[in-house]
């Protein structure tokens, strides 16, 4: 599967990775790997069985057997976890931090490796993620490192949170994003930084439709539209 291409979208919480990513594959008729989803979906499954978040044992034995759908990849519409529709309740901001709990563990990450390399099918791969440039896909035709400051990507959740009906506060929201982006970023393992050949977007005052311009610009130069 080595000559799929790939383009990989790594970046913090809220810089849009998911958005542009989704567009992106559909605008290409390419596959999507939501990675962050599988975290979530990971760090829902034990905590539905009451484990601990740091008992990697446990955890990773869990993700390897992890029974998981994407029903309409396309749209990431819904995820269906041991047959149960979750796509709705791994998308929490509880969920995000409990999946970046569990993503601190090597043998978890390695554990949904290869779930991860088996979205690589023709005609292409959009992967959005942390270490999709780094450590999953490291021969990527195409990486962007996508950014935005805390400022914007706090902004962002709290208008994406009210949009759904969910009350939240800024100044929390700020303070568990960048929690979030210090765990992520610290950790030992496919720690959140970008690839050497990665291209860094920084969405602060772009739209979306801005910062897809620019990838697929990239993309062109490189011949992969
Ligand atoms: N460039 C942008 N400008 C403004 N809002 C954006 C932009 N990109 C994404 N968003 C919005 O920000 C929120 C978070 O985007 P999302 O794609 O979920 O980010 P990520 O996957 O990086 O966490 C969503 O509500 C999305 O619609
Ligand atoms: N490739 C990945 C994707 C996500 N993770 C971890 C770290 C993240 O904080 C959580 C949740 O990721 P997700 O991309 O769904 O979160 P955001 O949409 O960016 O808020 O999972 C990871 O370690 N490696």
């Amino acid at each position: 599967m080595i000559d799929v291409p790939v383009i990989a979208v790594d970046g913090p919480s809220g810089s849009g990775k998911g958005t542009v990513s989704r567009l992106l594959a559909e605008q290409l008729g390419w596959h999507l790997l939501d990675s962050g989803a599988l975290y979530r979906l990971t760090a829902l499954a034990a905590q539905r069985r009451g484990m601990a978040l740091d008992d990697e044992a446990m955890l990773s034995t869990l993700a390897s057997k992890l029974d998981v759908r994407f029903a309409s990849e396309a749209q990431g519409a819904s995820v269906l976890l041991e047959g149960d529709d979750v796509s709705l309740a791994i998308r929490n901001e509880d969920c995000g931090i409990a999946a970046s709990k569990v993503a601190i563990l090597p043998s978890v990450r390695a554990a949904l490796l290869d779930r991860q390399r088996d979205f690589r099918v023709t005609p292409g791969l959009v992967a959005d993620g942390r270490d999709m440039g780094t450590v999953v896909f490291p021969d990527a035709s195409l990486k962007i490192f996508l950014t935005a400051s805390l400022e914007e990507r706090g902004a962002r959740r709290l208008r994406q949170l009210k949009d759904q009906g969910v009350g939240a506060n800024l100044p929390s929201l700020l303070r568990d994003l960048a929690e979030r982006d210090a765990r992520d970023a610290r950790r030992a393992v496919s720690p959140l930084k970008p690839a050497d050949d990665a291209l860094t977007v920084d969405s602060s005052g772009l739209d979306v439709r801005g910062v897809l311009d620019r990838i697929l610009t990239f993309a062109r130069e490189r011949n992969l539209v």
